[in-house]
C-alpha cells in the first residue's frame, strides 16, 4: 500500500528524493532514488482503492491500510464519503478542483469532499429534489471546515449573476464562528452549536439561504476547563479594537477578565484574534449589520465581561438573614451603562436577598442570557438577510456538534451525544433498514447484514415517558425536587436496561453505552440547566433597557415564557400557565423537526474521521482510526454496499443509456418491455449472474464488480469512461 509522506529535499541532479513519513507514530526519512514509485496524493488514481467498497476483504487490516493510503484526502463507500482530517490545508480546494469535478459523476474521479458537492447539486438540477449532505464524526474530525468546502463549491458553480447573496451566506459562517466556537481540548475551534445551512436554488442559481441553530452551549460563557477558552469574539474583540474604542466600552486586555481566562492562557496557537476581529467587522459590512447593531453588539460582549468580574462580600443582614454586598460597583456600572440600563431601576429591581453562591449563580445566569439572546438574534438577523428570494428546490447542510466524552461530562454532553445517536439512526436508516427491506420487499435472495441498531439507546434517552430526558423534564417542573432524586429517578427506572450503568460508589452520575462508547454523567447541576429560567426581574431590568436592540431581545424571551389566553371548547376563554418549555423539550423538539425535514431530502454523509489525538498533522493513529470506522458502522456498512446493489437504474434509463455498448447490430425494443431488452442484452452479456438482478422496475448493481479479472472489468471500465462522457439524464 501507499504510504504518505512529504517530500522535504529533492536532488534533481542525481535524481534522489528524500521524504518524511510518520509510521505508528513515529517519524521516519526515506531516501528514494526510484522516482517512479512516488506520486502526488491526489493523483492516487484507479490503482489505490478509492472507494471502499471495491476491497477484496473489509477486515481491519484492509480498511487501516487504506485509510493510510488516503490520508490527505478522502475515499468513498458508495454515495458515502470518508474524509480524514489532514490537519494541514493543501492546495486542492482552488477554482481549478472545482472545475474538474463540476458535473462529473460520483466514483469517475478520485474522491474529493467537492465530488460530493458535485453530486448532490447534479442530482438537485437533475431531479428537482430537495439534497441534505449530513455530515458527521467526533469533535476535532472536520466537519466544519467540510461544510465551509461543500458552501465554496456550490457558491463556485451555482451560476448566479451577481455574486452578493452567496458572498453573504459565505460571509455568515465565519461571524457564526466568532460567536458559537471555541478552543477545547479537543478542537481549537470547535463548534459549541449545531448549524443547518439550507441553501436554496432556482434553476441553478443561488437564491438564498436559511440558518438554524442548536443548543449554543451556555455553561462556556462563565466557565471553561482548563486549556480552553471562551468564545472566540471576546478575545477578537481585546485584541483587535483600537485603544480608544477599549476605552469607551471600559475593556482592557483578555486576561484581566474572570470569563475569559479560566483556562490558563487566553492565546491560542496559530490563531490572530487582532486580524480575526477585522474578518468578523468585515463580515458584518457584507451582511449588512448597521453600526448602531455593532455598537450594541460590541456593547452587550463587553458588559458580559464587567459582570464576569463582579464579586460580592458577605453580609448579615437585618433578623439575622445572610446576604452579600456587591464589592465591585464600578463594573456593575460599567455594565449598566453600556446596556443603557437606568441606574435607578437597577437598583430598585435587582434587590433580594442571597448568599454568596447564588449572587455569583444570579450574575453567571445574566451573562449567560445575554450571550445566549445576543446569539440567538445574530442568527435572526442573518436569516433576514440571506433568507429570500425563490426557493425552489434546497441543498441542505447538517454540520451538528461531534459526539464527546470528557473527564467530566454533564447536560451539556448529554444532548449533543443524543443528537449524534439521532443522526446514526438516520444514518443506519438509510444505509441498512431501507436497503434490507428493498431486498425483501423485491424477494432478492439475501442474507442479512447485522448492524448495531441504536434505537433503543434513543429510547432510553428520549421516549416516553421515562426516557431519561422526560424524567428530567418532570423533575424540572418540580419546584421541590433536585439533581439527587432526578438521578434516583433514573436509577429507579433504568436499573435493569444494559445499555444503562448505575455508578459502583454513590457518586452523582450514570453511564450510558453509546455507540461511540460509554460515557459518565454527572448530574450536578442538570436541573437548573434544564430549566434555564432568568428571575422576572431581571428579564423586565433589560427590557426597560434604552438599546432598542436589547429591549426587544428581552421581550421575545418574555414572550416565550408567558401566560397564553387559550380557547376552551365551550367557548369561554381560560387562561393557562403553561409548562416553560425546558432546554431538553425544546431541543428535542428541534431535533424531531430537523430529522423530519432530512428525511424528505436525498442524502449524502459525509463521515469525518479524526487521524489521531493531537491535533497532529498528518500523523494517522491507527487504534484512534479504526475505532471511529468501528463505532460509526463503516465495517458493515462496506459490507452492505459491497455484497448489495447500492446501484439503481430504471430499466428504460439503462436500455436508452447502454444500448450503444452492445456490439452489432441490436433490435429495438419496438414492442418488448424495456426490462426484456436490458435483461437480454446487456446484463446477461457483460455481468456476471451474481452482480446484478432485476426487479419490478430497476435493476440493482453490485459495484464490486470492476474487481474481477474478467473480461466484465474491461467492459466496466469502458461504461464508466463512457459514463463520464454521457451527459447525466
Ligand atoms: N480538510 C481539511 N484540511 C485541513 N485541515 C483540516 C481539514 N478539516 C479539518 N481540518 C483541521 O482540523 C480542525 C478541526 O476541524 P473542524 O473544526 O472542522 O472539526 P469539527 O468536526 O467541526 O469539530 P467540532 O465538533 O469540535 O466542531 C480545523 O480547525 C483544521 O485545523
Amino acid at each position: 500500500y501507499v504510504l504518505p509522506g512529504e517530500v522535504m529535499e529533492f536532488h534533481r541532479a542525481g535524481q534522489v528524493i528524500t521524504v518524511q513519513a510518520v509510521i505508528g507514530g513515529k517519524s521516519q526519512v526515506f531516501t528514494l532514488t526510484n522516482l517512479s514509485s512516488v506520486r502526488r496524493r491526489q493523483d492516487l488514481g484507479p490503482t489505490g482503492v478509492e472507494d471502499m467498497i471495491c476491497l477484496s476483504n473489509y477486515t481491519k487490516i484492509s480498511i487501516s491500510s487504506k485509510v493510510w493510503s488516503s490520508a490527505v484526502g478522502n475515499t468513498y463507500t458508495g454515495s458515502i464519503l470518508v474524509a480524514v482530517n489532514p490537519y494541514r490545508m493543501f492546495d486542492i480546494y482552488g477554482l481549478d478542483t472545482v472545475k474538474k469535478y463540476e458535473g462529473q459523476i460520483l466514483g469517475t474521479l478520485p474522491p474529493h469532499i467537492f465530488a460530493i458537492g458535485s453530486a448532490a447539486y447534479s442530482r438537485m438540477s437533475k431531479d428537482s429534489t430537495n439534497q441534505c449532505v449530513v455530515i458527521s464524526g467526533e469533535s476535532g474530525a472536520g466537519k466544519t471546515e467540510s461544510t465551509k468546502l461543500i458552501m465554496q463549491y456550490l457558491a463556485a458553480v451555482n451560476k448566479s449573476q451577481s455574486n452578493l447573496i452567496t458572498e453573504q451566506i459565505l460571509e455568515a459562517s465565519p461571524l457564526l464562528e466568532s460567536f458559537g466556537n471555541a478552543k477545547t481540548i479537543k478542537n481549537d475551534n470547535s463548534s459549541r452549536f449545531g448549524k443547518y445551512l439550507e441553501v436554496y436554488f432556482k434553476d441553478g442559481v443561488i437564491t438564498g439561504a436559511r440558518i438554524t441553530e442548536y443548543l449554543l452551549e451556555k455553561s462556556r460563557i462563565v466557565t471553561q476547563a482548563h486549556e480552553e477558552r471562551n468564545y472566540h469574539v471576546f478575545y477578537e474583540l481585546l485584541a483587535g479594537l483600537p485603544e480608544e474604542s477599549k476605552a469607551k466600552y471600559g475593556l482592557t486586555s483578555a486576561d484581566k477578565y474572570f470569563y475569559l481566562n479560566q483556562g490558563g492562557s487566553c492565546q491560542l496557537e496559530g490563531k490572530y484574534d487582532g486580524e480575526d476581529l477585522q474578518a468578523l467587522l468585515s463580515a458584518m459590512q457584507v451582511l449588512g449589520f448597521s453600526t448602531q447593531e455593532q455598537d450594541t453588539i460590541f456593547r452587550i460582549l463587553a458588559a458580559v465581561l464587567h459582570l464576569g468580574n463582579v464579586y460580592f462580600h458577605r453580609k448579615q443582614l437585618r433578623h439575622g438573614q445572610e446576604g452579600v454586598e456587591i464589592g465591585s460597583e464600578a463594573e456593575i456600572k460599567w455594565a449598566s451603562h453600556l446596556l443603557q440600563i437606568d441606574d435607578e431601576a437597577r437598583n430598585e429591581r435587582v434587590f433580594t436577598p442571597l448568599n454568596i453562591d447564588q449572587a455569583l449563580d444570579a450574575r453567571d445566569a445574566v451573562a449567560k442570557a445575554l450571550y445566549s439572546s445576543l446569539f440567538s438574534w445574530l442568527v435572526r438577523r442573518i436569516n433576514q438577510i440571506i433568507h429570500k428570494g425563490s426557493r425552489k428546490t434546497h441543498i441542505s447542510i447538517l454540520d451538528i456538534f461531534g459526539f464527546e466524552i470528557f473527564k467530566e461530562n454533564s447536560f451539556e454532553q448529554l444532548c449533543i451525544n443524543y443528537a449524534n445517536e439521532k443522526l446514526q439512526f438516520h444514518f443506519n436508516k438509510h444505509i441498512f433498514k431501507l436497503e434490507q427491506q428493498e431486498y425483501a420487499k423485491e424477494k432478492i435472495d439475501w442474507q442479512n447484514i447485522e448492524f448495531q441498531d441504536n434505537l433503543p439507546l434513543i429510547e432510553l434517552v428520549a421516549r416516553k415517558p421515562v426516557g431519561i430526558l422526560h424524567l428530567l423534564d418532570d423533575e424540572s417542573n418540580f419546584p421541590k425536587a433536585t439533581d439527587h432524586s432526578f438521578l434516583e429517578k433514573c436509577h429507579y427506572n433504568h436499573a435493569l436496561n444494559e445499555l444503562y450503568s448505575r455508578p459502583r460508589m454513590s457518586s452523582m452520575e450514570f453511564g450510558i453505552k453509546h455507540y461511540a462508547g460509554q460515557v459518565w454523567y454527572s448530574v450536578e447541576g442538570f436541573l437548573d440547566k434544564n430549566r434555564d429560567t432568568l428571575r422576572n426581574d431581571v428579564v423586565e431590568l433589560l427590557i426597560s433597557s434604552k438599546l432598542s436592540m436589547l429591549s426587544e431581545m428581552f421581550l421575545d424571551v418574555r414572550l416565550s415564557s408567558e401566560n397564553k389566553t387559550l380557547t376552551k371548547a365551550n367557548g369561554r376563554f381560560v387562561t393557562m400557565k403553561p409548562r416553560t418549555p425546558t432546554v431538553a423539550a425544546r431541543f428535542n423538539d428541534s431535533l424531531t423537526h430537523l430529522m423530519e425535514g432530512m428525511a424528505k431530502c436525498n442524502p449524502w454523509f459525509i463521515r469525518c474521521i479524526k487521524p489521531n489525538n493531537e491535533k497532529a498533522p498528518l500523523k494517522l493513529d491507527m487504534p484512534c482510526v479504526l475505532e471511529q470506522l468501528r463505532y460509526s458502522g463503516m465495517l458493515e456498512t462496506i459490507k452492505i454496499r459491497q455484497q448489495g446493489f447500492p446501484v439503481r437504474l430504471r430499466f428504460n434509463h439503462f436500455a436508452d443509456r447502454y444500448r450503444c455498448l452492445v456490439p452489432g447490430q441490436v433490435p429495438r425494443a419496438d414492442g418488448e418491455s424495456p426490462r426484456a431488452f436490458d435483461s437480454s442484452f446487456l446484463w446477461s452479456t457483460f455481468l456476471s449472474d451474481d452482480s446484478s438482478t432485476s426487479v419490478n422496475h430497476v435493476s440493482l448493481v453490485k459495484v464490486g464488480t470492476t474487481q474481477h479479472i474478467h473480461p466484465q472489468e474491461h467492459f466496466i471500465k469502458h461504461l464508466l469512461q463512457l459514463i463520464a462522457f454521457i451527459p447525466d439524464v
